[in-house]
C-alpha cells in the first residue's frame, strides 16, 4: 500500500526547501527522500528536506538535510520558513516561539500582518571560531589565514554557527568560479566534516555581496548561517559594522552581532511557494 504525505515547498531569500510536518507524516528514511525528491529531473527540485517535528524542550523541532541525504546541525533560512509554517497553518499562535535543532534552542521573532508572516527574526546564538585540523592532527583557529586548494589560494576565515563555514573575502566576488572553486575548498583536509564556502566583497561598512557554495547542496541562492558567519568574519576583520546586510544572489539578509550578548540576529522573509503531495 502506498503512503501519500503532504508536502510544502517554501524558501528564505531563495534557499528552498521541502518542508513536512512529521506531526501529521512519517519519513522513516529522511537521508534518502532528500536525495531523492531534491533532484531536479526526477524529483522535486530543492537545495534538501526540512522535517517540522514536536520537541520535549522547545515549541517545535527542525531536522535539516542537504540535497545529497547529509544531515547538517543548523540552517538559518530554514528556521524562519518554520516560524511562518507552524504559525499560518495554526499550529501556534505565538509570534515569539522556540525551536529545537541539532545546535541548541534557537529563539524566532515573526512579524505578523493580517494573519500572513512576512519577516523573521531568528537569534542564532553566539558564532565560534571554528578550529581547523592541521596536517599534523593539531588543531586552531583561522583568522583571515592562506588556505589553498588545487591552484587557488585565498585568505580565509572560519566561523561555526552551529555548522561549520569558510568565509573568503575578495575584491571581485562575481567573479568567482564557485561550480569549481567551492568544491575544492567544501572537501579541504582542513575541515574533515566538510564545510560550507562563502566568498564575499565589501561594498560598504553596512553592506556586504556574499556567494555561497554549501556543504551537501552546491551553489545555492542563499545560506542563513552562512550570512550570519560572514557578518562575524567581517567584524572580527574590522571590515563592517556589527550590523550588516548580507546581499545574496537570492537577497538580503540582515545580520547583527550584538556586542552585549554576542548573539548574532538573523532577520529575513519567509516565502510558500506551493503545497504538493507525494507517495512514499
Ligand atoms: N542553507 C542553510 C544551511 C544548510 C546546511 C549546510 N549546507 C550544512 O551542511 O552545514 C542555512 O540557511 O543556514
Amino acid at each position: 500500500m502506498t503512503n501519500r504525505i503532504k508536502f510544502t515547498k517554501m524558501h528564505g531569500a531563495g534557499n528552498d526547501y521541502i518542508y513536512v510536518n512529521t506531526l501529521k507524516y512519517t519519513i522513516e528514511d529522511p537521508e534518502s527522500f532528500a536525495k531523492k525528491w531534491s533532484c531536479y529531473r526526477t524529483g522535486i527540485g530543492s537545495d534538501g528536506l526540512v522535517l517540522i517535528g514536536s520537541s520535549s524542550v522547545a515549541d517545535f523541532s527542525m531536522r535539516i538535510f542537504n540535497a545529497d541525504g547529509s544531515e547538517a546541525m543548523m540552517c538559518g533560512n530554514a528556521s524562519r520558513c518554520i516560524g511562518k509554517y507552524v504559525f499560518e497553518e495554526g499550529l501556534t499562535k505565538k509570534t515569539v516561539l522556540t525551536l529545537e535543532t541539532l545546535s541548541g534552542i534557537k529563539e524566532l521573532f515573526l512579524s505578523v500582518q493580517d494573519g500572513i508572516v512576512t519577516e523573521v527574526t531568528v537569534d542564532m546564538g553566539n558564532p565560534k571560531l571554528e578550529e581547523v585540523t592541521l596536517a599534523d592532527g593539531s588543531k586552531d583557529i583561522l583568522v583571515y589565514q592562506a588556505v589553498s586548494a588545487g591552484n587557488y589560494t585565498f585568505k580565509g576565515t572560519a566561523v561555526s554557527m552551529g555548522n561549520p563555514h569558510l568565509v573568503i573575502f575578495v575584491d571581485a566576488v562575481e567573479e568567482i568560479d564557485l561550480a569549481k572553486i567551492g568544491p575544492l575548498f567544501e572537501y579541504h583536509p582542513y575541515f574533515p566534516q566538510r564545510v560550507n564556502v562563502e566568498f564575499a566583497q565589501i561594498i560598504s561598512k553596512k553592506e556586504v555581496r556574499m556567494r555561497v557554495w554549501e556543504r551537501g547542496s552546491g551553489i545555492t541562492s542563499a545560506c542563513g548561517t552562512g550570512a550570519c558567519a560572514t557578518a562575524v568574519a567581517a567584524v572580527i576583520n574590522q571590515k563592517t559594522d556589527r550590523e550588516v546586510k548580507i546581499v545574496m544572489d537570492g537577497g538580503p539578509l540582515t545580520i547583527k552581532w550584538d556586542s552585549a550578548t554576542q548573539k548574532v540576529f538573523m532577520t529575513g522573509d519567509a516565502v510558500k511557494v506551493y503545497e504538493g503531495e507525494l507517495s512514499l
